[in-house]
């Protein structure tokens, strides 16, 4: 499922957080790149063990976890440490796939990446081009989005950085295992879960309908989920 999910932070936030990324030292994107990606990746990134990159995913990962709508999609199990980068004129990321697993040194933790995700922190009208292009079966589709906006996609696509050509784009960028692998029942579980939110706001929690379905929800999560 590819998903949009709005204001994960407000455009406040996403303002401030990308003022101090800006003010720390930044490296060749090509840090974190598996052998295939390094080839076709033109951008900086913030190196990850360095303050301001501990600070800045201090806030993105709370505001993660404030996120009903990203809760409810992702059914995260690990989130990879969110990391940044910026790509200024003539900078890009060409067509690649995302590596399967990622092993993060400093914690031993070792994930497989379901679901990839980038929350913009540049205002779209302050840079030109920089748009995330995925490919999935259904076709291409340009993503770009305001301040504190998210996209979360299936790790599984190809997907690239169209070059910036004017201003600068900088963003967090995340994978995570997701508690559900397969992304057809994953988003199975998210539709259900969005209606019986309506419906439940509706009819209200002890409806016995509202009821039947939340103990539906709770048990194919039960029965997909993998620990
Ligand atoms: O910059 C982005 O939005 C995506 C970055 C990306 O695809 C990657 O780092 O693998
Ligand atoms: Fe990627």
């Amino acid at each position: 499922m590819m998903l949009h999910i709005p204001d994960v932070l407000t455009s406040e936030e996403a303002a401030d957080l990308r003022a101090r990324l800006l003010a720390a030292p930044w490296v060749d994107g090509n840090a974190t790149s598996g052998a295939g990606a390094a080839q076709a990746k033109r951008n900086r990134q913030l190196p990850e063990d360095g303050e301001a990159a501990r600070a800045a995913q201090q806030v993105v990962s709370s505001a993660l976890m404030e996120s009903a709508t990203f809760l409810s999609a992702a059914l995260p199990h690990t989130i990879f440490p969110p990391l940044f980068n910026r790509y200024g004129p003539g900078e890009t990321f060409g067509l690649h796939v995302d590596n399967a697993v990622r092993y993060h040194a400093a914690t031993g933790a070792r994930i497989r990446t379901d679901l990839s995700a980038t929350l913009f922190l540049t205002p779209p009208e302050e840079y030109d081009g920089g748009e995330l292009i995925v490919e999935d079966n259904s076709g291409t589709q340009s993503h770009k989005y305001p301040a504190g906006s998210l996209l979360l996609y299936p790790s599984t696509t190809l997907h690239r950085v169209a070059e910036v050509t004017r201003g600068e784009r900088v963003s967090c960028f995340l994978w995570l295992q997701s508690l559900v692998a397969d992304n057809a029942a994953r988003e199975m579980l998210f539709d259900l879960d969005t209606s019986v939110q309506a419906l439940s706001a509706d009819r209200g929690a002890t409806d016995a309908q509202v009821l039947k379905l939340t103990q539906l929800y709770h048990n194919l999560v039960r029965r997909w989920a993998q620990s």
